[in-house]
């Protein structure tokens, strides 16, 4: 931070206009116009039962928070012993007793980012500090669930963002990869919705987010290519405009 309260970004020269980009600390980089593939406009309403005042939303303002997912479990369960019946198996031998209630357990895991939301996760680990230089949290483990096969991907997720007069705590990184990871997804949905939560925590002059993954939908099944990994990454604010800025954070994220 300088001392007319500007960040570190604001010296640097634009390459060219980006129209949702601006370089004061007190107003920084909207990302209200930054969008979220794969987010739904407006909140769906649900048709589960129990469920039918509840929203289904996969943005941050308004993240899913039905109450009653576990009251879901029996109806889960059913769903998974019909599955099992459809597989030519017998749901009553005694090896698949219990299965069905422990698939559907399983998969409420695999999904609980569904029920945390960003606030909560945060828990005002904000602390105000004059602290312009870079931070880096590398190589968070993340597991995931493809949306299109329901089967896991998972990998490691690199966090920098450049500090605008206030920083994260820094497990809250990771957790804020926990919550957008456990849910039906694609990567490169995931990678832009961690670097959007980072930009709302914060208020940083730059998020950027690196996500690499295997995904066994291409692994276990399908090309089967087994060595195959796919990296997407998400460039908000100055590591987007400033080559040298992202630059700094891809040597951090690739070093040793
Ligand atoms: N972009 C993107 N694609 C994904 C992700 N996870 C899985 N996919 C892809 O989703 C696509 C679904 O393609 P479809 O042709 O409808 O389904 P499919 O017949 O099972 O496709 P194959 O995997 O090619 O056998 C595949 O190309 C998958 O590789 C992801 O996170 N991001
Ligand atoms: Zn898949």
């Amino acid at each position: 931070m300088t001392t007319n309260g500007e960040c570190r970004a604001n010296g640097i020269r634009k390459s060219k206009p980006r129209p949702i980009i601006s370089r004061s600390c007190s107003e920084n980089y909207e990302i209200n116009d930054v969008e979220v593939p794969g987010t739904p406009k407006t909140p769906r309403t649900s048709t589960t039962p129990g469920h039918e005042k509840c929203t289904f939303h996969h943005d941050l303002e308004l993240d899913h928070n039905p109450p009653t997912r576990e009251a879901m479990l029996p109806e889960m369960s059913r769903s998974y012993r019909l599955l099992l019946e459809s597989l030519g198996e017998n749901p009553d031998r005694p090896g698949l007793l219990k299965t069905p209630e422990r698939a559907a357990k399983a998969m409420l895991f695999f999904t609980k980012g569904y029920d945390q939301s960003l606030e909560e996760v945060l828990n005002d680990a904000i602390f105000d500090e004059d602290h312009d230089e870079m931070v880096v949290v590398k190589d968070i483990e993340m597991f995931s669930m493809c949306e299109h096969h329901l089967v896991p991907f998972y990998g490691k997720v690199s966090i920098g963002y450049l500090p605008c007069g206030k920083i994260l705590g820094l497990s809250k990184l990771a957790r804020i990869v926990e919550i957008y990871s456990r849910r039906l997804q694609v990567q490169e949905r995931l990678t832009k919705q961690i670097a959007v939560a980072v930009t709302k925590a914060v208020q940083p002059a730059g998020v950027a987010v690196v996500v690499e993954g295997v995904h066994m939908c291409m692994v276990m099944r399908g090309v089967q290519k087994i060595n195959s990994k796919t990296v997407t990454s998400t460039m908000l604010g100055v590591f987007r405009d400033d080559p040298k800025t992202r630059e700094e954070f891809l040597n951090l994220v690739h070093s040793k």
